[in-house]
């Protein structure tokens, strides 16, 4: 690999995405131009030319054409989008590599960008980096050139290009992709601040594979901290966009995480690759069917998430259905014309049987009627039309006697039934749950009426379950699941029937599972979430947590994921790691002291406590003069602080450049049991891009003492 630095100006920051790279030695005066360089920048200003080329010949289009106001107002609306993603941003450049193919049409050069760029004539200029075109620039090895002779990176500083690194892969080279490229090196080695960004420009080839596998394929990718899941599930989001456009417009993307404060902290990776329309969304946020008033004890809220719940909430639903003893009698003209009970029943198991809601089916119950009405009808002899049967279907004795027969539910109504009611829930749950399931589901002291009823979040789960057995709940295009491993299988069924004709990308890490009903297995995870059929893929190369630091967490795995491994750290730089064991008097003291040491460089400061001491550090951290943020499962980082206290059960999924961790066994001791304890404690450490700081008074947990 030949790597050429020019002069230029130092470039100790990344602007928009674009790779770091290590600042130029040579005093910028002495060194002549690199011709290379110059050609590129050269390439570059073309680009921006084109591109503003582009963005004018839009303005210049005239809405005024259309037909009607209202599609003016349309058009002018898509010509308002189009210009606004036609925008240029000065401070990244709009390439960041190029490969140079031997194509059917000889040799070709294309540069890969975020955005597609072209020329008057329609040639491209830059190409979008999800075309199928720029595969190559990710994909491409020695072992396997994909036709690519040469793939150049490009450092960049503030809008222009300040560096390149070149791989010739048919010329017998050594193999320098992955983590031998020093542009990539600087981007994984940068200080992290504010929120995540995208990494476009050095997504890996096992990382590409998942990013641009095919819509229908439903993914679960399955990694170590700080592999890279959020960033190929968001970045599959906006790959599938691009080559899906059309679908995916109409049925929508969302992507599903675990709090506010991750979807804070993720929120801008999708904008920036120019995807605005993207939905984001908690599990709570997604289930938002009632407030949340309540906490079940755990053993009731993991019985509430267990998958059977689903069986006995359909039973209740359509036990709903009545069974029909007096005939149906429907008077018309001078006649009355009746239907015997055993008829209207054989009409009430057909519309049973046919798989359809039970509100759909309800829909469907008055015409189902009015037709057994209308073959009697028939049979004297009478052939009155279709409009009469309407006219049969919507007359007050048949609409009276479907909706005796088939009452309208709602979803509240029928989970108060079962919570409240011992013999409403033994008659849905026989067989499913035992006696003590049953008597533990029911409510000590049952609410007067459904809108009294004090729900969990567990029961948010059931009655989503309950509004979809009631409605077809409607299917996205596509589902990004962040930290699935943490969701019951009642809670993976509701995202799973967003996605029933759609499909998902699932990312998690079972060591990482620190509900009571964490998953244990991606089998079983994705058959709840409907997807039995579906491509498992593993990520073991760790981008965020330097050796040091892994090597210090993963003294956890045995104790609380045995046969899962660490990810093997492709950092360069090993991190930092202080361990300070001091008197219970000095804890403070000693915590404001590793904070203020970690401010001292650039980068962001996570301090992450127990739940239980946020606020006491908060005031310590105040009347010590320490400016700080307080992140929380409603609120999230803020690029304008360095410093944010992090409750431990907010903390996964966030990263930052630096890490303060209080008292592990407090954190350990503030979950419900010693796994769960050591798995958050596993996430916490594994927060931290640079350095981390563990600060205790009391014995480090047995597991991780070493
Ligand atoms: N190919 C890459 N190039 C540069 N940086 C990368 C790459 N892949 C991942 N990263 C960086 O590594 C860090 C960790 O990525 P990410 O948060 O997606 O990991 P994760 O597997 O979801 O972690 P966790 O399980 O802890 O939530 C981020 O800063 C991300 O930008």
């Amino acid at each position: 690999m030949s790597t050429s630095r020019v002069p230029g100006p130092r470039p100790t920051t990344t602007t928009g995405g674009g790779p770091a790279v290590p600042a130029p030695t040579a005093t910028p005066t002495t060194r002549p131009p690199d011709p290379t360089l110059a050609a590129e920048q050269a390439h570059l200003e073309r680009a921006r030319a084109e591109l503003r080329r582009m963005r004018e010949a839009t303005e210049s289009l005239d809405a005024g054409t259309a037909s009607d106001a209202f599609n003016a107002a349309y058009l002018d609306l898509v010509l308002a989008r189009r210009v606004a993603s036609l925008q240029d941003d000065p401070r990244t450049t709009l390439f960041f590599g190029r490969i140079d193919c031997r194509t059917g049409h000889g040799e070709e050069t294309f540069h890969i960008g975020r955005r597609h760029v072209s020329d008057e004539g329609g040639d491209p200029v830059v190409v979008d980096w999800r075309a199928p075109i720029s595969t190559p620039f990710y994909r491409a090895s020695p072992a396997d050139p994909m036709g690519v002779d040469l793939r150049r990176r490009f450092g960049v500083d503030r809008g222009r290009l300040t560096a390149y690194e070149d791989e010739r892969l048919t010329h017998g080279e050594a193999d320098h992709t992955g983590d031998r490229s020093a542009i990539l090196a600087a981007e994984i080695e940068r200080p992290r601040s504010g929120p995540m960004r995208d990494i476009v420009s050095t997504i890996q080839p096992e990382q590409d594979e998942v990013v641009r596998s095919d819509l229908a394929t439903s993914i679960c990718v399955q990694g170590a901290p700080g592999t890279g899941k959020t960033a190929v599930g968001l970045h599959r989001a906006a790959w599938l966009l691009y080559s899906f456009r059309e679908r995916l417009d109409r049925s929508g993307v969302l992507v599903v995480g675990p709090n506010r404060a991750f979807l804070d902290h993720i929120g801008a990776v999708l904008p920036s690759l120019g995807e605005v329309r993207v939905r984001h969304a908690t599990i709570d946020t997604l289930l938002d069917h009632a407030r949340v008033r309540a906490e079940d004890p755990t053993a009731i809220a993991v019985l509430k998430g267990d998958a059977r719940m689903a069986e006995v909430l359909r039973r209740a639903v359509w036990a709903s259905v009545g069974t029909p003893t007096d005939p149906l009698v429907v008077p018309r003209g001078a006649r009355r014309w009746r239907v015997p009970a055993y008829e209207v029943q054989d009409e009430v198991d057909a519309l049973v049987r046919r798989g359809v809601r039970y509100g759909a089916a309800r829909d469907l119950l008055p015409q189902r009627l009015a037709h057994l009405v209308m073959v009697r009808i028939e049979r004297s002899g009478d052939f009155p039309g279709d409009r009469v049967q309407d006219t049969i279907a919507r007359s007050a004795p048949v609409r009276a006697y479907a909706k005796e027969l088939w009452p309208a539910r709602d979803a509240a109504a029928v989970l108060f039934g079962l919570l409240s009611d011992a013999a409403a829930l033994a008659e849905a749950a026989d067989g499913i749950l035992t006696d003590d399931e049953q008597a533990a589901l029911l409510w000590a002291s049952p609410p007067r009426t459904k809108g009294a009823a004090r729900w969990t979040r567990a029961d948010l789960a059931l009655l989503d379950e309950l509004h979809d057995l009631l409605e077809r709940t409607p299917s996205l295009g596509h589902v990004v699941l962040d930290e699935a491993q943490d969701l019951s299988p009642m809670q993976l069924r509701a995202v799973g029937r967003r996605a029933s004709t759609g499909s998902l990308t699932v990312l998690g890490d079972i060591a990482q599972g620190t509900t009571p009903w964490a998953t244990t297995s991606w089998d079983a995870a994705m058959g709840h979430l409907g997807r039995p059929d579906h491509r498992l893929v593993t990520l073991d190369r760790g981008f965020r947590v330097p050796g040091l630091v892994i090597d210090f967490a993963a003294r956890l795995l045995p104790a609380m994921a045995p046969g899962l491994g660490a990810p093997r750290s492709v950092r360069e730089n090993p991190g930092r790691l202080d361990v300070v064991a001091v008197e219970t008097a000095q804890r403070s003291a000693a915590v404001l002291e590793a904070v203020v040491a970690a401010t001292a460089e650039p980068g962001s400061v996570g301090v992450i406590v127990a739940d239980a001491e946020v606020a006491g550090l908060s005031a310590d951290l105040t009347a010590a003069g320490v400016a700080h943020g307080r992140l929380d499962a409603e609120h999230g980082d803020d690029e304008d602080r360095q410093v944010e206290l992090v409750p431990a059960s907010v903390a996964k999924g966030l990263e930052f450049d630096r890490v303060v961790v209080l008292e592990p066994a407090a954190l350990v001791e503030a979950e419900p049991d010693e796994r769960t304890g050591l798995r958050r404690l596993y996430v916490v450490l594994t927060r931290a891009v640079s350095g981390l700081t563990v600060v205790h008074s009391r014995p480090l947990p047995e597991a991780l003492a070493g």
